[in-house]
């Protein structure tokens, strides 16, 4: 089965303040389906202006959003997520289109997670219970939490709607007024979701504003109106945002990148069974949305006495990827998500060969027939080499896994942490106690154990060193959301004090 390309207008505009709103300069940008390279639409260049517009527009409605019931706001996110769920194809197809990614990974994965985010974050603020204390039989201590008021959201194009959805519902749930960025490479299912929305939340509580990094992202991050940021995309990208935002002293939290391993200990190759079978589903899995994910599974780890029968079979795997049509439902793999990204990866075949890996699988440009001879496809590829080279220390953000051996698990330990990220990690073994001990010993704040790619709402994701700080997804994050008012009640008479 194949889909084509969805219908798009002519051009779009920002949403501030419940109604679509063109920039005020005028000026707006073309972006294209790196499917084929063909135009999609044209979106807002905004600048400044356009930024202080809908931060306005959030400050105004941010009294009234915050004095809501819990039970209000739960209602909205839940109807955000039935309208996703209702238009789950509409979406799906879209978000391919914009992005390069397989049809079947956003009719399947994407947009399903996206409603269920927004399902989460309306369970979870309704669940939500405060605290008091009785600091002595006439001193009450109660703790309040309340929402920051106006929060800048800046989001990288990988997962468009999956980002804003983990971004939007915890802000939200927990009475912020919103102001988003979506990457200007990927514009359309913010906006998509926007004029689906419009009219479920009160205006100036959701605004969306379209543009590049630099003229509306930084205006934005560096907003005195704003009391948060939140930023998911690039480390050095993330520096200069927490730049922006110390001018006003204001909290940040980052989701940046990552150099994942994923270790396979010689035990996977005890039995030749299903539990082997899905050990090499997980080492294939850095092919997959492209590589472009920022835990993609970009070290492969192999303990040395496996080494050669392992990779046999991984190399027969990755060569068996399909990569093809986008929209077409037996795709596997699809376009990279820009030229930039095309030309990037390419770039580090080039520095990869220099330094001496060997190309395992692919290592070019995939040249497909007909309209998509114009996109940016890139093999499935395995670099074999060693971890102190460029191509094992650098984010090259592409189906490109680096390939390497261990002898024991203290060399697995030295070299999976010999990274500057520590974002995601995958452990494979059927050693009790090396499945305990090793993720405790891997710096990084998700690791996959048997498993990897698993992105479940209720279980918190986020950095370690310069992957960010701060988690994504679980209740907790609501706490990035809001602050603590104490409340120091005396029901006594006479005393000022209680001490
Ligand atoms: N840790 C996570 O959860 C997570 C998730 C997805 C992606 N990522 C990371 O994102 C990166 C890929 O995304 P990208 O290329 O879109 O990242 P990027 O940093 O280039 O862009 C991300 C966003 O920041 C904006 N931006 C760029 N320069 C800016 C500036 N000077 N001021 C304000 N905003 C600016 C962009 O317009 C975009 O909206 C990878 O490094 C990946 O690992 C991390
Ligand atoms: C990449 C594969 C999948 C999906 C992965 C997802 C949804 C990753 C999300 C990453 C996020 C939100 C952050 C970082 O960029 C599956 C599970 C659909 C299939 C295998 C490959």
């Amino acid at each position: 089965m194949s889909y084509s390309k969805p219908k798009f207008k002519e051009k779009y505009s920002n949403f501030i303040n419940g109604k679509f709103v063109a920039p005020i300069g005028g000026e707006y940008f073309e972006n294209t389906s790196p499917i084929d390279n063909s135009l999609i639409a044209k979106y807002p260049r905004s600048q400044k202006e356009d930024v202080e517009l809908a931060v306005d527009a959030a400050n105004a409605a941010k009294e009234a959003w915050g004095n809501t019931s819990a039970t209000e706001r739960a209602k909205l996110l839940n109807k955000v997520a039935d309208i996703i769920e209702a238009n789950l194809e509409e979406f799906a197809l879209v978000e391919t289109c914009d992005n390069g990614k397989p049809i079947r990974e956003t009719l399947n994965a994407d947009i399903p997670l996206c409603v269920d985010h927004w399902r989460y974050f309306a369970a979870c603020i309704r669940a939500e219970e405060g605290s008091a204390t009785e600091l002595d039989e006439m001193t009450l201590s109660m703790n309040i939490k309340e929402p920051l008021g106006v929060v800048g959201q800046i989001i990288p194009w990988n997962f468009p709607l999956l980002m804003l959805s983990w971004k939007m519902p915890p802000a939200l749930a927990t009475g912020n007024c919103v102001v988003l960025k979506p990457a200007e490479q990927t514009p359309s299912s913010a906006t998509l979701l926007m004029e689906k929305i419009a009219d479920v939340f009160p205006p100036g509580v959701v605004n969306i504003i379209h543009g590049f990094g630099p003229e509306a992202g930084k205006p934005l991050a560096s907003s005195s109106k704003v009391d948060k940021v939140a930023f998911t995309g690039e480390t050095t990208t993330g520096q200069l945002i927490m730049q922006y935002a110390s001018k006003n002293l204001n909290p940040v939290t980052m989701e940046l990148g990552g150099k994942s391993p994923n270790i396979f200990f010689n035990s996977v190759m005890d039995h030749d069974d299903a539990f082997l079978d899905k050990a090499i589903e997980g080492a294939v899995l850095f092919a997959f949305n492209q590589g472009e994910v920022c835990t993609c599974p970009s070290r492969i780890l192999v303990q040395e006495d496996i080494y050669d029968k392992f990779m046999e079979r991984v190399i027969a795997r990755t060569n068996g990827i399909i990569q093809d049509n986008p929209y077409d439902i037996n795709t596997m793999v699809g376009a990279q998500a820009s030229n930039d990204q095309y030309e990037k990866i390419q770039s580090y075949f080039k520095i990869g060969k220099e330094e001496g890996a060997k190309v395992l699988a692919g290592g070019e440009a995939n040249k497909l027939s007909g309209n998509l001879a114009n996109g940016f496809y890139i093999k499935p590829t395995l670099l074999e080499g060693h971890n102190k080279m460029r191509v094992f220390q650098e984010e090259i953000f592409g189906p490109v896994a680096c390939v390497t051996k261990f002898k024991d698990e203290a060399e697995a330990l030295e070299i999976a942490n010999d990274t500057l990220y520590g974002l995601g990690a995958g452990v494979w073994t059927r050693d009790a106690h090396q499945l305990y001990q090793i993720p405790r010993a891997i710096k990084a704040g998700r690791v996959w154990v048997n498993c990897y790619h698993a992105y479940p709402a209720h279980a918190p994701f986020g950095g370690y060193k310069k992957s960010g700080f701060g988690r994504e997804n679980h209740l907790m994050m609501m706490n990035h959301y809001r602050q603590t008012k104490n409340m120091l009640i005396s029901y006594d008479k006479n005393k000022l004090g209680f001490f």
